[in-house]
């Protein structure tokens, strides 16, 4: 069966590339004032991989996040998606591969003044140029996606936390992106709807090749859904590999103590 929403990843060839990489970070250093919170890390990611950053609190996880959404800059490094330098890079440059990226975050951040469908529509019309006919079509594809089918002219405050977070999702994926990023998506929702969230996502990960980088404390999720989990530490990445490698069998005790202390 082929639907519009399992064509997702075909709509960006590139994502196509079996094994090419799509996010690279060189030497990426981030200080806020005298607090360095990445340190000279480097990592890449392949295109159509989906990889989880693990560790403690304030090791810089929602950093890395927040760089790829130009949300803030490094101090020193490289960061460079689908061959383009993001960091350094002119500003026009910047807002093109910007367009690339789709980031969920912890706090749904609606238009509280729009329905579902106009939260969806609104970006690709406005920053991609589509038509409205054509971003309300692929809007109604992605609520049904999320499983929201009936709730295109609610409001935000007519959905709950779940609900929200997924036309959240819906709202990230309605501008075809490369990247999508998954910050704590979880965290703000009472515990009964988590579950809903997460297997939307799990299913995004499962029926498209969208790259993903997720932060979660969810580790049962990450053991689902990663290629590559990196466990972080300090602003460095301590220890990385596949989840049944890190969560089976951790070579460093810093890894095997936050996990004991997660699980
Ligand atoms: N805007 C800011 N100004 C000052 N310090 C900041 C700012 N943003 C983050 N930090 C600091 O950077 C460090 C890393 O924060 P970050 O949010 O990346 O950590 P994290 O690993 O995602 O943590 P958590 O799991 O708690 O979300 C923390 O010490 C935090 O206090």
């Amino acid at each position: 069966m082929s639907t519009d929403i399992e064509q997702t990843p075909d709509m960006n060839p590139a994502d196509k590339r079996p094994g090419g990489e799509l996010i690279r970070l060189e030497q990426v250093t981030k200080r806020f004032g005298d607090n360095t919170v990445l340190d000279h890390l480097d990592f890449s990611v392949e295109a159509g991989k989906h990889v989880t950053l693990i560790g403690p609190s304030g090791s810089g996880k929602t950093t890395i996040l927040r760089l790829l959404m130009t949300l803030t800059k490094p101090d020193e490094g490289i960061i460079t998606v689908d061959g383009q330098q993001l960091f350094p890079a002119p500003e026009k440059q910047v807002r093109e591969i910007r367009k690339q990226i789709g980031m969920v975050f912890q706090q749904f951040n609606l238009f509280p003044n729009m329905s579902a469908l106009r939260n969806i529509t609104e970006a690709p019309v406005t920053v991609l140029g589509m038509s409205k006919d054509e971003a309300e079509e692929r809007a109604r594809d992605l609520l049904d996606l999320v499983g929201l089918a009936d709730k295109c002219d609610a409001r935000p405050s007519q959905l709950s936390g779940g609900q929200q977070q997924r036309v959240a999702i819906a709202r990230a994926l309605a501008m075809r992106p490369k990247v999508l990023l998954l910050d704590e998506v979880t965290s703000a929702l009472d515990p009964e709807l988590v579950a809903g969230v997460l297997d939307v996502l799990r299913d995004i990960a499962r029926t498209t090749d969208i790259t993903m980088l997720c932060v979660t404390h969810e580790m049962n999720f990450a053991r689902d859904i990663s290629d590559q989990v990196l466990m972080f530490d300090s602003g460095r990445i301590i220890e990385s590999g596949p989840p049944e490698k890190i969560f089976s069998e951790p070579a460093k005790d810093r890894t095997r103590e936050f996990l004991s202390a997660v699980l």
